[in-house]
């Protein structure tokens, strides 16, 4: 047996520990054959269940990722560094697959992104948009967005598929084009999601998606405990979304939890 070192997946709530073995080439995250599970404080087929199902998610966080060697895959790979470096949480894997499916089917040609960070989630919708579209992306942090220019020459995008506009999402929103757009992803400040959602309403065209991340909050927005004004906020989203009668929502397990609405 190669020696290789194990991957740990701690399970805060369950007391518990997935040991992931790592497949035969160092960095693929695949589970192999091999991959075992391994439950602490756990019996039987609860055990198994509870490590299978952590297992699959971490196999679904992975899955789509682009070859690291191609220039998705590189360009992914710095913009991530530079998020880690600058202490910017950047979407999961498993969110960036979900977004590039989402432009994807819509056959998005024009994107609007709330929080351009340094171009990780960028580079998914950008890839999975029509070869032609547009990205509107919006941050407070112009060095941030620095970072994300160079991201996004590096995956190979043309400078004229991103329009990269610094300021703050309810000074920008509302100067841009109603029904205009396909998609609308906020992943900026969770306190102004519900102005966002109502922003949304009308830029874009029937059809169109918003998603939101991080609606989970680590945790918080399902847990009972008292909460902060930003968990209470994300729960005030998650209703209106769910009772709007102008939106058929989702809400994907992906990462912190993507938040997707279609408007009608
Ligand atoms: C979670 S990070 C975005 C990460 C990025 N989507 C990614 O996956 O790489 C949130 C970003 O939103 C920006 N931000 C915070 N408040 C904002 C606001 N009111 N308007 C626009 N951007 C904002 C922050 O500067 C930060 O870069």
């Amino acid at each position: 047996m190669p020696s290789t070192r194990r991957r740990v997946v701690p399970t805060p709530r369950l007391g518990s520990t997935v040991v992931l073995r790592p497949t035969s080439e160092p960095g693929v995250r695949f589970p192999s054959e091999v991959d075992t599970v391994e439950a602490r404080d756990r019996r039987g087929q609860e055990r198994a269940i509870t490590g299978n199902r952590l297992t699959s998610w971490a196999f679904a966080e992975a899955y789509g990722a682009p070859d690291a060697e191609s220039a998705e895959g590189t360009a992914l790979r710095w913009a991530r560094e530079r998020a880690r470096e600058a202490g910017v949480r950047a979407v999961s894997p498993g969110t960036g697959d979900a977004l590039r499916l989402l432009a994807a089917v819509s056959g998005a040609r024009a994107v609007v992104e709330i929080g351009t960070g340094t171009g990780v989630s960028s580079i998914h919708l950008l890839t999975g948009m029509r070869p032609e579209a547009v990205l509107t992306t919006v941050d407070t942090e112009p060095e941030r967005q620095q970072f994300a220019r160079q991201a996004f020459r590096l995956a190979g995008f043309a400078a004229n598929r991103t329009r990269i506009i610094p300021g703050h999402a309810l000074d920008v929103l509302p100067r841009l084009t109603d029904g205009g757009y396909d998609l609308v992803f906020c992943d900026g400040d969770r306190l102004e999601y519900l102005e966002c959602l109502a922003e949304s309403l009308r830029l874009l065209r029937p059809g169109g998606m918003v998603c939101f991340a991080g609606v989970f909050a680590g945790g918080r927005t399902v847990d009972s405990a008292a909460a902060p004004t930003e968990v209470r906020r994300l729960r005030e989203l998650l209703r209106a979304v769910r009772e709007s009668p102008q939106l058929t929502p989702a809400l994907l397990p992906v990462g912190d939890g993507l938040l997707c609405a279609a408007r009608v």
